[in-house]
């Protein structure tokens, strides 16, 4: 059984423009899975339809096997299951201080003042913005906002995380710390859905990556095997991980049939190997 479903799922906003058209998207509990697509492809849209913000035209979300339903205590539950973190954290967050914007869900729930006490101060910690409890969210810098925007989901202690394009806006030094930080969210047991541009960082962390593209998704995969496939990668925008890049010119323009691999971990592993033996 899946965590996260969707089956044939369309999609069309109120003004007629028609963004998915039978999106089949599959998550097991524990994986890390990204998602990939040209700009406006429907990777937000997709997302919406998780924790039923937005509600399918036609096809179904299923949650833990069992499809969203759309009334107000369903939506409840789902909502405590699946928590989405939106692309621009000035979109989440609104309290006036960081400590009230992560108790905000919480409180909602109607949990104990306590309750709610600890879960801020775990969700802050586990983001590193111990500390941050008095500032005000619109005067931190966006890699501190996204990560308090992270902290308002994981306060709610939900199974699966969804972020939509977690590392925009970020330095590459920022970018790397929030994957980090997913990457040890998701090693505690949460399920992560991301959607990202973001072809470096992917394979490095992504246990299953798929590929959106005119309204469907075009591929599924490790990492490995969906990186193979130029030509789906270039159809959907994408470029080759650098690592792979440099793999093809050997491979192709130097005639060297070397391997190695997709992430700089595994072409540092090869190379030395391959430096020793020589
Ligand atoms: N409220 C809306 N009404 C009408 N069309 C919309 C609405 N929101 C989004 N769209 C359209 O739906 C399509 C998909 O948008 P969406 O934001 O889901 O794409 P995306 O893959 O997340 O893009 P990006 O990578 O740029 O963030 C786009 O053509 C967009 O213009």
């Amino acid at each position: 059984m899946y965590i996260l479903e969707t089956k044939d799922l369309h999609y069309s906003y109120p003004d007629g423009t028609e963004v998915l058209k039978g999106v089949n998207f599959k998550v097991k509990k524990g994986e890390m899975v990204a998602l990939l697509g040209p700009n406006g492809v429907g990777k937000t849209t997709l997302f919406l339809h998780f924790n039923g913000i937005l509600r399918p035209t036609k096809g179904e979300v299923l949650i833990k096997g069992k499809p969203i339903k759309y009334d107000k205590k369903s939506l409840l539950e789902v909502r405590k299951t699946v928590g989405i973190v939106f692309q621009n954290p000035d979109d989440q967050l609104f309290a006036p201080t960081v400590k009230d914007d992560v108790a905000f869900g919480p409180l909602n729930l109607g949990l104990p003042k306590e309750e709610v006490e600890r879960r801020v101060k775990e969700a802050l910690k586990a983001v590193g913005l111990e500390g941050f409890e008095n500032k005000v969210p619109h005067h931190l810098s966006g890699g501190q906002k996204k990560r308090v925007a992270i902290a308002g989901v994981l306060a709610m202690e939900p199974e699966i995380i969804v972020l939509d394009e977690p590392t925009a806006g970020l330095d590459p030094i920022g970018a790397s710390k929030i994957m980090k930080l997913l990457y040890d969210l998701n090693k505690r047991g949460i399920t992560i859905i991301i959607s990202t541009h973001d072809v470096d960082l992917v394979p490095v962390y992504a246990d299953r990556v798929y590929i959106m593209y005119d309204g469907k998704i075009l591929k599924e995969g490790e990492p490995r095997e969906v990186f193979r496939d130029v030509n789906t990668l270039r159809k959907a925008n994408l470029r080759l991980p650098r690592v792979a890049h440099l793999l093809e010119i050997l491979n192709k323009k130097d005639h060297l049939p070397v391997d190695l691999g997709f992430t700089i971990g595994e072409a540092r592993r090869i190379l030395k190997d391959l430096i020793v033996k020589n």
